[in-house]
């Protein structure tokens, strides 16, 4: 059983607040700090360059991706971090049309997340072979794969409702029709138990800076599927990829297995903060963390649909179709989850009118969900949104 306690007392909270945003940018675990610090201090510091071997800073990537990988179920060594999930989204798609020559069609759906759409899009231009991005409805995914897919690229759980794909079953029909299985983990690995291995997953990708608390700008993570893996062709033919970095040779040989989805320096200071990070799911059962990811996110709902009715909700009402996130909508959106922040209750908003609040039961309990659901019907009672002071976008959303 997991001690949600114990977990709690590995994040550093500030006080005051109720943080329903875990989903976007995770809280700061304590060790991260002291991580930091030592890898500038002793390793940076004192080290210098000989810390690349003696600190281990070259095997970085893939020693983080081994502990991703047992959050998704995946092998360990296939799996590796760096770079921004924008380039993983570009590898994966590029490696997976590669090995589907004959194909033209990319599918996605209309819920994916911006840059998914925009990267996927990019390549296919600038491959120039005459490919197209067909994006359908989210719930047409399954019968729009046709025998001239060369792949799906899918976000399993929507970035604004929350909606969850059936990662297993899209797979099988991505499979069954020839074509190859990219899923985009963004908003599920560290929120909801994920097996790329059961579900037959071509390539996985995803960030760390939400659910895995790796902090701002954390890097991204890649998963080739081993029986892909020796094949798979690295379109950012980085030298890090290389098989050989250091013997420095002017043409590119692929590195084995994952080592080839690498491209540049690691970023080392990140990877340390993300490492510390993820020390904490050491102590987790990710069956216990979506069994308290649902019971928060079922309370929140029925404490707001009893007490705010103007407020209708975005997400599924079922809580096996949802991730570990739940959506309302309301035209005044923005200024109502402007009051709420400015009491002390963190969520966002997604253009045009979604308030949008994660669950993250690592760091938040049943009481502060109870709280924050008060807040929100004391706000949309009196009409606290109406305030000027709630009216003025920030850049950031
Ligand atoms: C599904 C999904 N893909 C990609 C991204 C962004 O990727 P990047 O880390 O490159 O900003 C996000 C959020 O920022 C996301 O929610
Ligand atoms: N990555 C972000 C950033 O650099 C700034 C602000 C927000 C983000 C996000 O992660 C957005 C997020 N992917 C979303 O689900 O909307």
């Amino acid at each position: 059983m997991t001690d949600f306690a114990a977990t709690r007392a590995a994040f550093d909270l500030p006080e005051g607040v109720i943080y329903l945003d875990g989903n976007s940018l995770g809280v700061l675990p304590r060790g991260a700090a002291a991580r930091v610090e030592r890898t500038i201090r002793a390793e940076w510091g004192e080290r210098l360059i000989r810390a690349w071997n003696d600190a281990g800073w070259m095997t970085q990537p893939a020693r983080v991706g081994d502990r991703i990988a047992r959050l998704i179920g995946a092998p360990a060594g296939s799996v590796v971090v760096g770079d921004t999930l924008s380039i993983k989204v570009y590898q994966a798609l590029a490696a997976a049309l590669a090995l589907r020559p004959g194909r033209r069609i990319v599918l996605s759906d209309s819920g994916n997340f911006p840059t998914d759409l925009y990267i996927a899009q990019g390549l296919l231009d600038t491959l120039g072979q005459g490919h197209e991005l067909r994006v359908v409805a989210p719930e047409e995914v399954a019968g729009a794969i046709t025998g001239d897919v060369a792949a799906t690229l899918l976000t399993e759980v929507d970035y604004r409702t929350g909606r969850l794909h059936d990662m297993a079953a899209l797979t099988r029909v991505a499979h069954e029709a020839g074509a190859l299985a990219i899923w985009d983990l963004a908003h599920s690995a560290g929120a909801i138990p994920v097996d790329v291995t059961r579900a037959g997953a071509d390539f996985a990708v995803g960030c760390t800076y939400k659910y895995l608390n790796g902090g701002p700008g954390a890097p991204a993570f890649i998963h080739v599927a081993p029986r892909h893996a020796a094949v798979a062709r690295p379109a950012l033919a980085g030298w890090m990829g290389h098989e050989a970095p250091f013997a420095f040779d002017a043409a590119y040989r692929p590195g084995a297995g994952i080592e080839r989805m690498r491209v540049g320096t690691p970023p080392v200071i990140a990877l340390a903060a993300l490492e510390a990070a993820l020390e904490v799911w050491d102590m987790v059962d990710m069956r216990d963390v979506r069994a308290a990811s649902l019971r928060l996110s079922e309370r929140f709902i029925a404490e707001v649909e009893a007490q705010c009715p103007a407020l209708e909700l975005a997400s599924p009402r079922d809580a096996a179709q949802r991730g570990s996130q739940v959506s309302f909508r309301h035209p005044h959106a923005y200024p109502v989850m402007a009051a709420l922040i400015d009491r002390g209750v963190i969520g966002d908003v997604r253009a045009p009118d979604i308030l949008r609040f994660g669950f993250t039961p690592l760091y938040l309990s049943e009481q502060e969900v109870v709280r924050a659901a008060g807040v929100l019907a004391t706000i949309m009672r009196d009409e606290a949104w109406r305030d000027p002071r709630f009216q003025q976008r920030q850049a950031v959303t």
